[in-house]
């Protein structure tokens, strides 16, 4: 799913219009009225509505709820706060025909004192502002945000499209913002959704499609996606009848040492569950016996050491692997930092770089220019950090991540939520798979070693990444659904990788 800018979202409006053709007033009713759909859905007309507008067209929608859940027998408060002497010209005739249908319970907000005392259970509706926000709110305005927010403990509070006070796509950290239970936006995800700055602010987004141009939709190039279902099955390749181990290519895993073997356990078996024709993982002597006992089907290279890699550079040409996976539980010994040099001088296929080898990277600046083209790397934020330095919001954390990508050629993706990938064509893509179940140790691990296997098969950088991410996050709901994200574990998501495959896609 593409996620547009405000500006685009105003141009996918207006093409709407003019071409569908609709008009303006129309498609506001229409918008408007699959939010009241979804308020009677979810809420009983014995709960008193409270709706805030503002006078651009986020209150326009406000009036029209307003008016259609006065028609199904809601009792509803509408208050208008008088930010500005002009009203839209959709507002204004919103609320001529709203004054006609039901001219009892319209209020004018001209200041803070005006504001209403709620009685128990009621609902506020939020539709102050939307797409048309550009600069933080103040003054007495502010209050009436904080005021909301001040009594969200005890009613449920609906914002309409953003949550007023959000700017739909930069950072509004630090602003006054509505925080909502449920936002009903339109059409498409906002870029502020998926922020983690935002977090508390949203609450539950459901998306309501209201009929902009699929014309508009499909011709206009952003730069910003939300992976889904569509885009996942045009890079998933199903095997071909004919095909042998070979085909699915050879990886070389490097990963473990004394005391964390357990992570290179977890990627191997990821490795294998994501389709690998073949894996080899490279490891401390220490750790042999526990991967030859753990997981059979992987075969093991011991290290000259007992207790790091340190060798690892070595042999790689006779063994034409496909692909290498390097990092998790490496640790970040001189030894095992001269052996991954001394590989990035001789390896130029695409790598996964995860954990210790990225905290390499961070301190042998230099390594990173020897990383191979379209190599993927997979830092969660502290890492990233490391890797690239601070930013002072996740918007600009996005810019610097997005910059990185593009000038270096990587594949890098920043783990979280919504984990974001940066692609070297300047795209960035979001992933809405999984849960905090997977904020365990080990997770970050079973995602190396699924991209390791992803790209192994022959799927180039960017299909394994964004395939790889969504099963990842997809076994990790299924993992929760079985065991609660409390008691999931890293291992339970490599589990739920074949139900991923059969129902994921
Ligand atoms: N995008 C779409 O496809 C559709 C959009 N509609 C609605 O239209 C909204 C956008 O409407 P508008 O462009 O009129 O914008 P908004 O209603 O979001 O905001 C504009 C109003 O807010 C004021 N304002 C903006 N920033 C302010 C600030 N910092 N402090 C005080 N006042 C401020 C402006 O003076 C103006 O009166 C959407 O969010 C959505 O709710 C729907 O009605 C129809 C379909
Ligand atoms: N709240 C969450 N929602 C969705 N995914 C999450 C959440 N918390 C963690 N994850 C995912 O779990 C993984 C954790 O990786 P990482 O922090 O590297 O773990 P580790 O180093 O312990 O293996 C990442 O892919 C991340 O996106
Ligand atoms: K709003």
């Amino acid at each position: 799913m593409k996620i547009f800018s405000a500006a685009q979202i105003r141009e996918a409006d207006q093409y709407t219009i003019q071409h569908e053709p609709i008009s303006s007033a129309d498609l506001m009713e229409r918008a408007a009225g699959k939010c009241a759909e979804w308020i009677e859905d979810h809420f009983s007309p014995t709960q008193p509505v409270y709706i805030f507008c503002g006078k651009g067209n986020n209150g326009g929608d406000g009036l029209v709820i307003s008016r259609l859940l006065q028609e199904h027998g809601y009792t509803v408060h509408t208050c208008i706060i008088q930010h500005s002497p002009n009203a839209s010209a959709d507002h204004t005739l919103k609320l001529q025909q709203l004054r006609e249908a039901f001219p009892a319970n319209i209020t004018e907000i001209g200041d803070l004192s005006d504001f209403p005392g709620l009685p128990d259970n009621a609902i506020i509706v939020d539709a102050l502002f939307g797409t048309g926000m550009s600069r933080p709110v103040e003054g007495w305005l502010a209050g009436v945000i904080h005021r909301i927010n001040d009594l969200r403990s005890q009613h449920t509070v609906i914002a309409i499209d953003l949550p007023s006070g959000m700017i739909a796509d930069t950072s509004s950290n630090h602003f006054a913002v509505v925080k909502a239970h449920y936002t009903l936006s339109f059409e498409f995800y906002k870029l502020a959704f998926l922020l983690p700055e935002n977090a508390a602010l949203s609450g539950e987004v459901h998306i309501l499609p209201i009929g902009l141009s699929p014309d508009y939709i499909l011709h206009t190039p952003t730069r910003y996606h939300l992976t889904d279902r569509q885009i996942i099955r045009t890079i998933y390749k199903p095997r071909d009848p004919f095909s042998h181990k070979g085909t699915y290519g050879h990886a070389l895993l490097i990963a473990g040492s004394y005391g964390k073997m357990g992570a290179a356990v977890l990627s191997a078996r990821a490795c294998i569950r994501a389709g690998v024709g073949l894996l080899s993982c490279h490891l401390p002597k220490c750790g042999y016996e526990i991967m030859q006992i753990s997981e059979p089907c992987a075969m093991c290279i011991p290290d000259k050491d007992t207790y790091f890699n340190t060798h690892f550079h070595t042999g790689l040409a006779d063994a034409r692997y496909k692909v290498i996976g390097i990092g998790p539980g490496i640790d970040t010994q001189p030894e095992t930092a001269r052996s991954f040099e001394q590989l990035l001088h001789s390896w130029q296929q695409p790598m996964v770089i995860d954990a210790d080898a990225l905290n390499l990277l961070a301190k042998n600046p230099k390594l990173l220019q020897l990383v191979p083209k379209n190599s993927i790397l997979t830092p969660h934020p502290k890492e990233f950090e490391r890797l690239f330095g601070p930013a002072p919001n996740d918007v600009e954390r996005l810019a610097l991540l997005s910059k990185e990508a593009v000038s270096r050629h990587l594949y890098i993706l920043l783990k979280g939520r919504y984990t974001a990938m940066a692609c070297p064509d300047g795209s960035i893509y979001f992933n809405p798979t999984g849960n905090p179940g997977m904020a365990t140790g080990g997770s970050g691990d079973v995602l190396t070693g699924i991209l390791t296997g992803l790209l192994a098969q022959g799927y180039t950088s960017k299909e394994a990444l964004i395939l790889g991410v969504w099963l990842h996050g997809y076994a990790g709901d299924i993992a929760a659904a079985e065991h609660s994200q409390e008691a999931m574990t890293a291992g339970d998501i490599i589990t739920g990788l074949g139900q991923a495959f059969k129902e994921g896609i």
